[in-house]
């Protein structure tokens, strides 16, 4: 579905923000990307859209190259910015404008969303509160029914009842079909929506990798009494040394995203080494 190969970008020719990145992402999925303020998620996300160029490399959808914009692309995926703007414009106005973009638009969709999401379907759209034009556009977003559906940074904004509805809906709209990727920094909105972690640091993809098979490679949690095993990463709290360890017999763990995100920024080599080279396999 996406497919970036040895991108280079920045905004400025003496700071590239991405050397030789390389990702694939395919459809049935819901990635999360996480990074740090300023790891360059956003611009990711717009490199692959097509709204930044990359100086070389290559960044395509469906085979298509995202740069060219091809009329039949951008019909088939919705990028939903941080920062959201609606037009002042009523409800049935924009939906009468912008929903014949989208081939697979299904109105009826967008009316339940709104309706779970308790967002008025009727009126001027500037009249809405931010976080009501936010949901707006997340409905919208979802209703077009786009192979692929980019959001970036969905739930800033989002109050904490909504966070929850949108991940149930978000949830309830992935198809076989459809590939979502969300970004974000508050790896906490994503718990238990996404089923691939991508993670953004230091110009690089440091980890693209199935929650169920993190769940299966590590141990998430605090030491057990008898633990014999050094952690692959261990941070003090107030219930006590929290980490992450090795998990030679395979036994399911529920993934902290937190603690996975904090190992890779403070040491992204230890855990890529373990994943990659596991000191036992898992039992079968
Ligand atoms: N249009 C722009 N012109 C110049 N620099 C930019 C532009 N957009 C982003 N940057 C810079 O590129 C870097 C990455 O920004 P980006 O918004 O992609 O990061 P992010 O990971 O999404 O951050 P955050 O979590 O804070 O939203 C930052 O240093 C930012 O200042």
């Amino acid at each position: 579905m996406v497919t970036i190969q040895h991108l280079r970008f920045g905004y400025s020719r003496r700071t590239p923000l991405f050397e030789e990145l390389s990702l694939s992402l395919t459809r049935g999925h819901i990635y999360g990307l996480l990074g740090k303020n300023g790891a360059g998620k956003s611009t990711l996300l717009k490199c692959m859209v097509g709204l930044a160029f990359p100086w070389s490399g290559t960044c395509t959808v469906h085979g298509q190259p995202s740069a060219e914009r091809r009329p039949d692309m951008l019909a088939d995926l919705f990028f939903l910015p941080e920062e959201v703007y609606v037009p002042a414009i009523t409800f049935e106005q924009f939906v009468a404008s912008t929903a014949p973009f989208y081939p697979r638009f299904d109105r009826d969709q967008l009316a339940t969303y709104l309706h779970e999401l308790e967002v008025p379907a009727q009126g001027r759209l500037q009249a809405l509160s931010y976080g009501q034009q936010k949901k707006f556009m997340i409905a919208f977003a979802l209703a077009t029914n786009t192979s692929l559906l980019v959001l970036d940074e969905p739930t800033n904004g989002l109050d904490i009842p909504s966070k929850a509805q949108f991940r149930k809906i978000v949830a309830s709209a992935l198809g076989e079909e459809r590939c979502i990727i969300i970004s974000t920094h508050q790896v906490r909105d994503l718990d238990a929506l996404i089923d691939t972690v991508v993670v953004v640091h230091d110009r690089q993809i440091v980890l693209n990798q199935s929650i169920d098979d993190l769940a299966e490679r590590l141990r998430f949690g605090t030491a057990r009494p008898d633990e014999a095993a050094t952690p692959i990463y261990a941070e003090a709290s107030i219930r006590g040394l929290q980490g992450i360890w090795p998990n030679p017999a395979g036994l399911p763990s529920r993934v902290d995203l937190e603690l996975l995100f904090n190992a890779l920024i403070n040491d992204s080599a230890a855990l890529a080494t373990h994943l990659l080279h596991p000191s036992h396999e898992p039992a079968i």
